[in-house]
């Protein structure tokens, strides 16, 4: 679109939009200028292990931190010249908890809502600790509280005055996996309501889940940016399996189909693809023209481990042990 709407309708739009970003301490570059754009109402994952940059690149985008280059508009403001309209829309919950651990579960919530000036404090409170299964434990001091729970009173604390934008970084590390699925939920929620969040994470199969885009970040470059199913794609290793019924049929597709992988045990073939509609047709076409029929037909694509791997040289396993 061209023209003063069009400009508009992109600008309501994005939620956050990032350009040129760069960022050093010292001699050391952390963030290399680095571009990316949120939709309002989406999650947004930047993705990458320990020193990345996750957290610089959020406490820029927060007002916390000033960039040595590039420009950042949260919500169209800009976070350099219009601080305090950005801090009024936005909510952060960083990996150091803004909890206070001699304080209550509500206490903590109250005094947030008194701090942001909440109306009906009270009621806003109460609804936070029933929203987030919190209750049974508001009376008691936070230092009793389980790290599950406490991050889940930090996020319920981010929450009180609606922020249309939050910033979560690193929102489940060290949590158990079944405190993680809570953050999920939580999360997936808040999106249902329209929020947009950005989510740091090391956790590929966390950016998986939740993410509509995500953005690979490697000592301080995007290395990717897609939606998850994109970034699988961008790399080798998807592949059609297909299963037959008896061995006379695998030795007939087998023949048809040069470069595939047989499994004579599994009775399936692995034939390289890029999962893509045209060719998947072709595939079909051509044992339809053989009168082969597979029994059972699916689409393999890599994990975003394998795709961390490929565009990085590294897993992100080793590059947290750097
Ligand atoms: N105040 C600072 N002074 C000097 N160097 C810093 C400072 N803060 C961060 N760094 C360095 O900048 C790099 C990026 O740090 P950052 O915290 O943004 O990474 P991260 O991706 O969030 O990693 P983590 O998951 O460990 O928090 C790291 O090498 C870190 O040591």
């Amino acid at each position: 679109m061209t023209g003063p709407l069009g400009i508009v309708a992109v600008m309501r739009n994005s939620a956050i939009a990032v350009s040129g970003l760069r960022k050093g301490y010292g001699d050391k570059v952390v963030l290399d200028g680095i571009d990316f754009d949120v939709a309002a109402g989406s999650v947004f994952s930047m993705l990458g292990p320990n020193g990345a940059g996750k957290t610089t690149t959020v406490n820029v985008l927060t007002t916390l931190m000033k960039a040595d280059g590039g420009t950042v508009h949260v919500a169209g403001h800009d976070v350099v010249t219009a601080t305090k309209e950005v801090r009024s829309l936005i909510g952060v919950t960083g990996q150091f908890a803004a909890v206070d651990e001699l304080l209550t579960g509500r206490e903590n919530l109250q005094l947030m809502a008194d701090l942001k000036r909440v109306r009906s404090a009270d009621r806003v409170v109460a609804r936070l600790l029933e929203r987030f299964d919190l209750v049974k434990s508001a009376d008691k001091a936070a230092s009793t509280y389980s790290g599950g729970m406490r991050r889940k009173l930090d996020l319920a604390m981010t929450l009180v005055g609606n922020p249309q934008i939050i910033f979560l970084d690193e929102p489940t590390t060290g949590l158990d996996p079944r405190s993680r699925r809570t953050m999920w939920e939580i999360v997936r929620d808040l999106v249902a309501d329209g929020t947009t969040i950005f989510l740091t994470t090391q956790y590929l199969e966390e950016a998986d889940q939740l993410a509509d885009r995500i953005a690979v970040l490697d000592q301080g470059r995007i290395v990717a940016q897609g939606t998850p199913e994109e970034l699988k794609r961008q790399i080798p290793g998807t592949h059609v399996r297909l299963r037959f019924t008896d061995l006379f049929e695998l030795d007939a597709a087998a023949q048809v189909l040069a470069g595939a992988t047989r499994d004579d045990q599994e009775l399936t073939l692995r034939v390289p693809s890029d999962g893509g509609s045209r060719s998947l047709r072709a595939l079909l076409d051509r044992l339809d023209d053989h009168m082969i029929s597979a029994e059972e037909f699916s689409v393999h694509t890599p994990d975003l481990d394998d795709v961390f791997f490929a565009l990085t040289g590294h897993t992100s396993t080793e590059a947290i042990a750097k």
